[in-house]
């Protein structure tokens, strides 16, 4: 196997949940010879998959890695959860990959998890290249798929594909190949061989003039990034393939466009050429800008000995899989190279670790591929040794220290209470939530020793469902759980303006400090809590002490809210104003000042419960929209559009969380199992009267 970093590819699979990324990886690994069978999902047989829970559901909860040789390429595949409450899983794969391809469904088209994804490989710069699945599937429809990306997701798609052909085979023309546009060939895959044995043969005239006419935007789009191919078209010749290949590569890693594929995964037709243009056009790791880190953290610190090679060492930390024999950290290797047995730097937490063994990764903790004394930039591997680390941090050499852009993970909207049965398992159970939470950046688990309890948070229902899973069927723990409540926040009505002071005799001095602030909401309840210091230039309260003030307020606005505690959002608080006397007038005198003055403009702007609001997409045939928009109003929903996605109709709607546990069960049983929905965070609102009536005492 080669081992050159220019035909390395780091991809993931990325999409709305069942749109078939599982069933395109293990068609994958089946085609590339790396699995002599193809795993089904609906039989629990697939690689990345091998977790009970995922086996039962038949989804994907955990990111899992497998490697694949194709033609010249050697291929890291990342296959991650389409579930939101999942999405960090998502998060720290784009993080660290340098290419995604986008799994839609040619039945459900764009859906609302494909927008979240999309917008997140936005977010990573990640280069992305678009498999159209489930050709094969009654009421198949590439053209409007293709026509949605654009406008939905603000993407520039270009066809390098089209199918022959739409929907199973019962129907008049049904799906049976695709043609290549950059060749202009038709390929036809063999159903004895689950695709395997792919034909290629010129394109029958009855397709030739559709193919013509994708081709001609195929070429367009060429033209605009290589002047060569303007050049041929100019002329009036034929664009060589290579240089529409290399057009195109250019264009998909500058993230200028995304060449679009097509096929049915489930069939194995498609699969081939989608990994071939995996190869052709995402990025290796060479073509990725490098991350910026850092540089250098604390000069003056070193540790004994890094991994040394021409160029400093760096990785990324990107998920840990406890182990009774050793966590495993699974890292992206970003520059230098990591040997075995060596020592590392995590700056994050200003320690040192010990890299003992160094792993190539394979779909799972319990099936490697194997140990590896040494391996350099660009590469994923799993290491065992590092104890301090966390998801989102740094190991580098200890001389040049580098801090890479960490991972950002999204707040937790639910949480459950829970406690331990008996006394004896409590100890377990606090080591077992410490382990879940070193694995997974998006559960917390805050003890309250005074009710003997444990608040354990997450991203939805879902989410403390399988964490339940794990600690009662996994860990054997005897727990009782709570009924699971949103996660609320706090913010103020309206405007504030008030003096807060301290004026009080402790032992010989009189202390005093007055400081006038002023509170006002912002317009985004959700939005981040911001303090500013307006105090103007004359204003005798200086350095220090001024620090302290500003200080307290920020500390305050850290803390809870005035109504429960909840955390506090979408207020902008600044000091514009202070009084102070000779003596008396320190440090502690502001911090009681800033302190009193926090605490009436949040009783004078008035305390506001906010609650969670989802974005809610309910995708359904037409017969159920009536009882389903019926029950989301019940639900105190709002209805924010509904329109025809192919055969089906999608509401799109903003409803409180509080409201929406069971709903997707629900949705189930009021369209007879027809309807699916998924829901992402929105944001907060204020919550009813009669919710925020019972935190007041
Ligand atoms: N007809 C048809 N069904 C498919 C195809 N690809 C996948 N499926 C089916 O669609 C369902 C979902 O497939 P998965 O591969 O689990 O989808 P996924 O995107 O990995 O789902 P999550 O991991 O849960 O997000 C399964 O029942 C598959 O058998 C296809 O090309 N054609």
């Amino acid at each position: 196997m080669s081992t050159s970093i220019e035909t390395l590819r780091n991809i993931g699979i990325i999409a709305h949940i069942d749109a078939g990324k599982t069933t395109v990886t293990e068609r994958m690994l089946y085609l590339s010879g790396a699995k002599h069978r193809v795993g089904r999902v609906d039989h629990g047989t697939t690689d990345t998959d091998d977790d009970p829970e995922e086996q039962e559901r038949g989804i994907t909860i955990f990111s899992a890695c497998v490697k694949y040789n194709w033609n010249e390429f050697n291929v890291n595949l990342l296959d991650t959860p389409g579930h939101v409450d999942f999405t960090a899983e998502v998060e720290r794969c784009l993080r660290v990959l340098d290419g995604a391809v986008v799994v839609f469904s040619a039945r459900e088209g764009v859906e609302a998890q494909s927008e979240t994804v999309w917008r997140q490989a936005d977010r990573y710069h990640v280069p992305r290249i678009v498999f159209i699945n489930k050709m094969d599937r009654e009421g198949a429809n590439f053209e409007s798929v293709f026509n949605d990306i654009e406008p939905r997701l603000g993407g520039r798609p270009v066809a390098i594909e089209i199918p022959v052909g739409e929907g199973p085979t019962h129907v008049n023309d049904p799906f049976r190949g695709v043609i290549d546009l950059v060749e202009l060939k038709l390929l036809q895959f063999d159903p004895e061989t689950e695709g395997k044995e792919v034909t290629e043969t010129d394109i029958p005239d009855d397709l030739m003039d559709d193919a013509l006419l994708w081709r001609e935007q195929l070429i367009e789009a060429v033209c605009e990034i290589d002047e060569e191919a303007l050049g041929y078209v100019m002329e009036d010749q034929d664009v060589p393939i290579d240089v529409i290949r290399r057009a195109l590569r250019q264009g998909c890693i500058e993230r200028t466009l995304q060449p679009v594929l097509c096929g049915s995964a489930l069939h194995g037709i498609g699969v081939q050429p989608l990994m071939t243009a995996v190869g052709h056009y995402l990025p290796s790791p060479l073509d990725r800008p490098p991350v910026e880190g850092v540089l250098p953290k604390k000069p003056e610190k070193t540790v004994s000995r890094g991994p040394s090679d021409d160029e400093p060492f760096s990785a990324l930390v990107f998920k840990i899989l406890p182990a009774k024999t050793g966590d495993n950290y699974w890292i992206r290797i970003y520059s230098g190279s990591l040997k075995q047995n060596s020592r590392v730097f995590c700056p994050n937490r200003d320690k040192k670790e010990n890299i003992a063994q160094l792993w190539q990764i394979h779909a799972s903790k319990k099936d490697r591929d194997g140990q590896t004394e040494v391996l350099g930039a660009g590469d994923i591997c799993c290491v065992i040794g590092p104890r301090f680390a966390i998801t989102g941090d740094t190991l580098c050499d200890g001389k040049e220290q580098v801090e890479l852009p960490s991972i950002q993970f999204a707040d937790t909207v639910i949480s459950m209470a829970i406690e331990p049965e008996n006394t004896g398992d409590r100890k377990k159970l606090e080591e077992t939530l410490d382990m879940l939470r070193r694995q997974d950046p998006t559960f917390r688990a805050v003890e309250n020793e005074e009710l003997g309890q444990t608040l354990i948070s997450g991203m939805g229902e879902l989410h403390l469902e399988v964490i339940q899973h794990r600690l009662t069927r996994d860990f054997g723990l005897n727990v009782k759980f709570y009924k699971p409540r949103v996660n609320y926040r706090e913010t103020i009505g309206g405007t504030a303006d008030v003096v807060g002071q301290c004026n009080r005799q402790i032992g010989a001095t009189q202390m005093f400090a007055r400081l006038s602030v002023r509170v006002e909401p912002l317009p985004d309840a959700s939005a981040k809590t911001i303090v500013f210091d307006r105090l103007p230039p004359e204003c005798p309260l200086q350095g220090d002490v001024r620090h302290a003030a500003i200080q307290e307020l920020r500390d305050r606005a850290e803390g809870g809210g005035a109504l429960a505690g909840f955390p506090l959002s979408g207020l902008r608080i600044e000091a514009y104003d202070a009084e102070i006397h000779e003596e008396g007038s320190d440090e502690t005198a502001f911090r009681i000042a800033a302190g009193d003055a926090f605490d009436r403009a949040l009783e004078t702007a008035g305390p506001v419960l906010l609650e969670p609001v989802m974005k809610v997409e309910v995708t359904t045939p037409d017969d159920y929209m009536g009882e389903l928009v019926g029950d989301l109003q019940q639900r105190r929903a709002i209805i924010a559009a509904t329109e025809t996605r192919g055969a089906m109709t999608v509401i799109t709607a903003h409803a409180p969380l509080k409201e929406m546990f069971g709903y997707s069960g629900a949705v189930r049983s009021l369209s007879q199992g027809r309807a699916g929905s998924s829901m992402e965070p929105l944001g907060y609102q204020a919550a009813p009267k009669e919710d925020a009536e019972q935190f007041r005492y």
